[in-house]
């Protein structure tokens, strides 16, 4: 494997995805994307274009139709991935630490962190990076959607995954929780040197997060172009709202509603 291979954390190549006989109408067709380690890339675009269908195709949830997804490693060991869905998907009888601490447990047969008390700290680190600490013992419908959320992220980085797919997190809540977990979230994954695929209908949230942004178009899905977003991350609140960002968004915005 070449050194630029093993930089990238993610390769597609030419994936296609025909769901059912093959003479249906494609709902992937060519698309080809790199991710750089660390590197944080957005997919927008109208709904059905395929956006969950390539997340899942990413997870090995779907097999592509042709074209290849690797993931390649830099130890050798299997890489490890994660998905964070938009509802909250917690077990509702374990405390918000036995939810975190279950991420761990379900992949114990590729435990990363050795050992208990080493699954603990690693378990106690994150709940204080997603500011869970004063909620850990609290049970999911004792804590707020956003919190939950931050659960669902924190359960989902305790495997410290090499790519973290992101599927709509945090469209079901409402505006002002959702941007302060946009924030929360970046700091986070930058702090961590997350490597994420963020899927979302909400552009701004895009431009906001990403490094890139992949634009896709429907019927067949396929990715148009990719606006690189040059602004340094971890992203800060006065980027949210500012005048740069919402000159990106209006004009991601254009080249998905064209004949507007
Ligand atoms: N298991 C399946 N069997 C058949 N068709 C499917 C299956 N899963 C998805 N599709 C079809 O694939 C297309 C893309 O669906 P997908 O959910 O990936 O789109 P999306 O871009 O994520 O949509 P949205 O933005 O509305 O969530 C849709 O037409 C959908 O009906």
């Amino acid at each position: 494997m070449t050194s630029t291979a093993i930089e990238n954390a993610l390769v597609i190549n030419g994936v296609d995805k025909t769901f059912g006989a093959t003479d249906r109408p494609a709902v992937l067709q060519d698309v080809s994307l790199q991710l750089a380690r660390g590197e944080f890339l957005a997919v927008v675009g109208p709904s059905g274009c395929g956006k969950t269908t390539l997340l899942r195709i990413i997870q090995g949830l779907e097999t592509a139709t042709s074209g290849t997804v690797e993931l390649p490693s830099t130890t050798g060991a299997a890489p490890r991935l994660s998905y964070v869905f938009q509802r909250s998907s917690l077990l509702p009888w374990f405390s918000v630490r036995k939810n975190v601490a279950f991420g761990i447990s379900l992949k114990a047969g590729r435990d990363v962190h050795g050992s208990k008390v080493a699954r603990d700290r690693a378990v106690d680190e994150l709940l204080e990076l997603t500011g869970l600490s004063p909620y850990a013992d609290y049970l999911p419908n004792q804590i707020s959607g956003g919190m939950q959320q931050r659960v669902n992220v924190a359960r989902a980085l305790a495997v410290r995954p090499d790519v973290l797919l992101l599927d709509e997190p945090f469209s079901a809540l409402d505006a002002l929780t959702r941007e302060r977990l946009q924030v929360d979230i970046c700091a986070i994954l930058e702090n961590l040197g997350t490597t994420a695929v963020l899927v979302t209908h909400d552009i701004r949230e895009a431009v906001f997060m990403a490094d890139r942004v992949a634009i896709m178009s429907a019927h067949p899905g396929t990715v148009r172009q990719i606006v690189e977003i040059d602004e340094p991350r971890p992203r800060t609140v006065a980027f949210q709202h500012s005048p740069e960002l919402a000159e990106v968004e209006r004009s991601i915005w254009r080249r998905l509603h064209p004949t507007v």
